[in-house]
């Protein structure tokens, strides 16, 4: 593979500082052009602009802009580095353009930037599952090559690979594995109870705090159907949701002759994060494979729905309309945030989203405007269930 140029977006998170470990590891496949953060930490910003002595930041807070511009001297960054400043500077900085733009911002404020990836050319290396869930057909229609998206979320990488080389019409389903989160047994009553500090500790994997609430919750299995159903041109009723507790094979699909075919890798995201920098190629050594010489077992099991709802309302919120996926993850983002300030109980989430997704009123067409204005109604209104109960 040649050297190929990288913007990475929200290279502070969980998503952002395995990639610059992979970048970094392999500085002969990767250069690095841009990078953006909200504005949370600007020493690490400044030192991975060091680091990589990138071209441009992005810093999405105004207030940080000024200490990141000391940060960045004082860490050695490049003289001439440009600084973009404010709401809209990751999506200028995506739309300069590079050979793989990875967007792993969180929430569905990466919507601007996705699309400005695309349109630029560039291809995009897609961790940011928001922005596909709540953009929907106006992601795909951003595309100016029917395969500049390359999934990273380790699902659907794993459902990428398993695709690879062969025809669409000889699949029969997608299987997509959950770990089932922290409360996988629990009953509802248990789950009532939960604290933010039980459902930020996932029994697999290590993610910035939002993504891992989700996980607890189911929410993000919800999105991950919907992203794969986007991504792959799949019905939902097609693709089935299983609780595998080891978090090791990352998904399947099942073929129409009875064959599964599984991805299995230990739960470590630097792999889908270079396949998603290098695809189609592989990085040799990404991340550590499965360990054969140990006795191991993988377990399957149904995902309990009467406690865990998330799923059934992701796949109401496809057959309803084109807005309800906004929906669905925009009431969702107030209420993980409430629940993390202490404001609401763990059930309230799921409970609040269903609610604010059945008062939903569908609009036609799906402009950039229609999903705006619904993530807008939706936040709102979340806001005044939560005020009243
Ligand atoms: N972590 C994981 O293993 C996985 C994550 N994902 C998905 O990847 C995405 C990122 O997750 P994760 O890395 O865990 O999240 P983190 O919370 O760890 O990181 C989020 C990043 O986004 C930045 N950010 C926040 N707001 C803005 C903004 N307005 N503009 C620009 N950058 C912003 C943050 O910067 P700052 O710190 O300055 O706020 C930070 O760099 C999510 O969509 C998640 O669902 C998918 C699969 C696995
Ligand atoms: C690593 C990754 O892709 C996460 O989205 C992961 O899927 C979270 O695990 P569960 O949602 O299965 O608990
Ligand atoms: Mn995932």
């Amino acid at each position: 593979m040649s050297q190929r140029s990288v913007i990475l977006l929200g290279s502070t998170g969980s998503i952002g500082t395995q990639a610059v470990d992979v970048i970094t590891r392999n500085p002969e496949s990767f250069t690095v052009r841009g990078l953006s953060a909200g504005g949370g930490d600007v020493g690490l910003l400044a030192r991975q602009a060091a680091l990589l002595q990138v071209e441009a930041v992005a810093v999405a807070d105004p207030r940080a802009a000024e200490p990141l511009r000391a940060a960045l001297v004082q860490a050695g960054a490049r003289a001439d580095v440009a600084v973009l400043v404010g709401p809209e500077a990751a999506g200028e900085l995506a739309g300069a353009g590079a050979d793989v733009v990875l967007n792993g911002i969180t929430g569905s404020v990466g919507l601007g930037p996705t699309l400005a990836a695309l349109r630029a050319g560039s291809t995009l290396a897609l961790a940011n599952k928001e922005s596909l869930v709540v953009g929907g057909p106006l992601v795909h229609a951003a595309r100016v090559r029917p395969d500049q998206i390359v999934p990273v979320d380790s699902e659907h990488s794993a459902i990428a690979q398993c695709l690879r080389g062969g025809s669409r019409a000889e699949v029969r389903r997608l299987v997509l594995t959950a770990s089932g989160g922290p409360f996988r047994g629990w009953s509802l009553d248990e789950v009532k109870a939960a604290t933010p500090q039980q459902a930020l500790a996932h029994p697999t994997w290590s993610m910035g705090p939002v993504v891992t609430i989700n996980s607890a919750t189911l929410m993000n299995k919800g999105l991950e159907l919907i992203e794969a159903h986007l991504l792959f041109g799949v019905p939902v009723e097609d693709i089935a949701v299983v609780v595998h507790p080891q978090s090791v094979v990352h998904s399947m699909v099942e073929f129409v002759d009875g064959s599964t075919i599984a991805q299995a890798s230990p739960p470590d995201m630097r792999l889908p994060i270079a396949l998603g920098l290098s695809w189609p190629d592989r990085v040799p050594d990404a991340a550590s494979a499965c360990d054969w010489t140990r006795a191991t077992t993988w377990t399957f099991e149904p995902l309990d729905e009467q406690v865990f709802g998330a799923v059934r309302l992701a796949r109401e919120a496809v057959a309803a309309s084109a807005t309800h996926p906004a929906v669905y993850n925009a009431a969702n983002e107030e209420c993980v945030a409430a629940f993390l300030d202490g404001r609401i109980g763990f059930a309230d989430i799921v409970a609040t989203v269903e609610r604010v997704l059945g008062e939903h009123t569908a609009t036609d067409g799906l402009a950039l405007a229609d999903v705006l204005a619904a993530e807008a109604w939706a936040r709102s209104r979340t806001h005044e269930v939560l005020a009243r109960r």
